[in-house]
């Protein structure tokens, strides 16, 4: 039976198969736009399962994958309980809270109360904004979150900023980091002892391959 590989569909999808083609796990080209979902690797060995990057966590849970690549954010939003192992250093962003800049709000306590939040991680929004003691009422949406204080949906959002280019340009300024996310490797909690040493030698060898990358640029 070959190991099941879920892949992140979208953005992570070339950074995550760059990595494993260097780590020697993949020595074929795989791609996402062919519209086939299930692609076999080189030998049989592994079977590639290409997901929308929300849905890794559950095919992995589940066991209808044995290994994947998540975000950080979105790990941490499914709630779902896998054995995370290796952080690539990819698809690297950060979860804030940020408020329309001419609210000239720099602070969480001068939020309005139970103020609306936009995002796409209701579940990680509620508990942050549970642990500062702050109410809010969460909107979940499924992009373009920005744009929904401008049409007044909102007050402020939860959502990812890398460059802050998208936050800038929609008149947002970050008040409050939630959470850094980067892609990680995720591994089913069954499959990790079953499947021990096939599964720890594609860790080791995606660590090695890492850490000679590292090595490489210090
Ligand atoms: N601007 C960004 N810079 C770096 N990493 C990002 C950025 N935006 C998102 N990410 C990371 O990449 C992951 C996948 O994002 P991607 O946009 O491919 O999927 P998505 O958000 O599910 O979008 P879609 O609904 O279009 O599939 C996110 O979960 C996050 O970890
Ligand atoms: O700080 P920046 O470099 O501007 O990146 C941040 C943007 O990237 C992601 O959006 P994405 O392109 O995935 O679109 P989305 O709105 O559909 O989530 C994220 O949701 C932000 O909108």
């Amino acid at each position: 039976m070959p190991l099941k590989i879920a892949l992140p569909k979208g953005r992570l999808f070339d950074p995550v198969v760059d990595i494993l083609q260097e780590a020697g796990v993949v020595n074929k080209d795989l791609d996402d736009d062919s519209r086939k979902l299930i692609l076999s690797g080189q030998n049989g060995d592994f079977e590639f399962i290409l997901s929308k990057a929300v849905d890794v966590p559950t095919y992995v849970e589940y066991g209808a994958a044995d290994i994947g690549v998540s975000g950080k954010d979105v790990l941490l939003e499914s709630g779902k309980k896998v054995c995370e192992v290796v952080d690539l250093g990819l698809g690297c962003c950060r979860l804030v809270v940020a408020v329309p800049k001419d609210l000239g709000i720099t602070t969480l306590e001068e939020l309005p109360a139970k103020a609306r939040v936009a995002t796409k991680y209701p579940q990680t929004a509620e508990r942050f904004f549970n642990q500062h003691g702050i109410q809010v009422e969460t909107i979940k949406l499924n992009g373009s979150i920005e744009m929904a204080p401008a049409v007044d949906l909102a007050e402020m959002i939860v959502d990812i900023t890398s460059t802050g280019t998208t936050l800038r340009k929609n008149n947002l300024v970050e008040i409050a980091e939630v959470a850094k996310s980067s892609a990680r490797l995720i591994i089913n909690r069954v499959s990790y002892k079953t499947h021990y040493g096939e599964i720890k030698n594609i860790v080791q060898r995606i660590e090695r391959s890492l850490n000679s990358k590292d090595d490489q640029i210090n």
